[in-house]
C-alpha cells in the first residue's frame, strides 16, 4: 500500500453502489507471485474443490498462519479505515456491534469465540469455472466488509469471469452490479448486508457475490476476509 488510498471516495462509493474499486493495490509482479504459488501447498491450510460442495466450479485454498508478510500487512492495513465505515454502517442499520480500530483486537474477539482459522484465500478458475452467489460467513463474528484482488490480466490471461454482486432489497426486485477489474485491482464489498438510504431512513439490503463463467484461460484472485473461521 505504497500509494495513498482515497478512503473518502471509497466510503462514498460503498454507500452509493455497495462496492468500491482500489486500482493497482498490488503490482503485476506481486500478482504473478501469488498466482504462481497456488500449488505451493506449504502456505495453505486447506483446499476446496467448489464442485464437490455445490459452490460452483473451480477451486480455492485458505492460507495458513503465519500469513505471508505482505498479505498480513495488507489485511491489517486495510482493516483500520474499513472499521470506520463498518461502524458507521452498523449505526445506520441499528446493529449494536462495533469494531475496534486495530485488527489484532478484532481477531482476539474472533479467537476467544472459537473462530481461530485464517480466512484469506486464493482462488483458481479455469475455462468453464464459475463461483455461485454466496456470502463468506464463518461464525458469529462477522466483519461486514471484505475485498477481492484480481491477480490475472482480463483479456490476456482469461476472458469472461466477471465479479458480480447482487443486492436483495426488502419487498423489491434485486439489483446486480458487475465490477470491472484490471490486474492488481481490488474490489471492496459487503459480506452480508449494507444500509441504503430510503425516504423513511436507512434500510438493510442483503448482498451476495460471485463470479460469472470463465470463457477461456485461467483466472486467479486473492480474497481478504477480516474475521477468522470456526
Ligand atoms: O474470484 C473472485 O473474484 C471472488 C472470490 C470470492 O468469492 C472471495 O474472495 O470471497
Ligand atoms: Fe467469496
Amino acid at each position: 500500500m505504497s500509494e495513498a488510498i482515497d478512503w473518502d471516495r471509497i466510503g462514498a462509493d460503498l454507500d452509493a453502489h455497495g462496492c468500491a474499486v482500489v486500482q493497482g493495490l498490488l503490482d503485476a509482479q506481486e500478482c504473478s507471485a501469488y498466482a504462481g504459488a497456488y500449488d505451493d501447498q506449504a502456505r495453505y491450510r486447506s483446499r476446496v474443490v467448489m464442485e464437490r460442495h455445490g459452490f460452483g466450479r473451480g477451486e480455492y485454498r485458505y492460507f495458513d498462519y503465519p500469513l505471508p508478510e505482505r498479505l498480513a500487512e495488507l489485511r491489517t492495513g486495510m482493516y483500520g479505515p474499513l472499521a470506520g465505515i463498518a461502524n458507521r454502517w452498523h449505526g445506520a442499520m441499528g446493529i449494536d456491534t462495533r469494531f475496534p480500530a486495530q485488527h489484532d483486537a478484532f481477531l482476539a474477539r474472533c479467537h476467544a469465540a472459537g473462530q481461530r482459522r485464517p480466512t484469506p484465500l486464493i482462488l483458481r478458475y479455469r475455462e468453464g469455472d464459475y463461483n455461485c452467489l454466496h456470502q463468506d460467513l464463518y461464525g458469529e463474528h462477522v466483519f461486514p466488509l471484505q475485498l477481492a484482488i484480481l491477480l490475472s490480466r482480463p483479456g490476456e490471461d482469461f476472458t469472461g469471469g466477471e465479479f458480480v454482486l447482487t443486492e436483495q432489497r426488502p419487498r423489491m426486485q434485486s439489483r446486480v452490479e458487475v465490477v470491472g477489474l484490471g490486474q492488481g485491482d481490488a474490489v471492496i464489498f459487503p459480506v452480508n448486508q449494507r444500509p441504503v438510504n430510503g425516504t423513511r431512513g436507512p434500510y438493510r439490503v442483503t448482498m451476495r457475490h460471485g463470479v460469472s463463467r470463465v470463457r477461456s484461460g485461467h483466472r486467479h484472485t486473492l480474497g481478504i476476509i477480516f474475521h477468522d473461521a470456526e
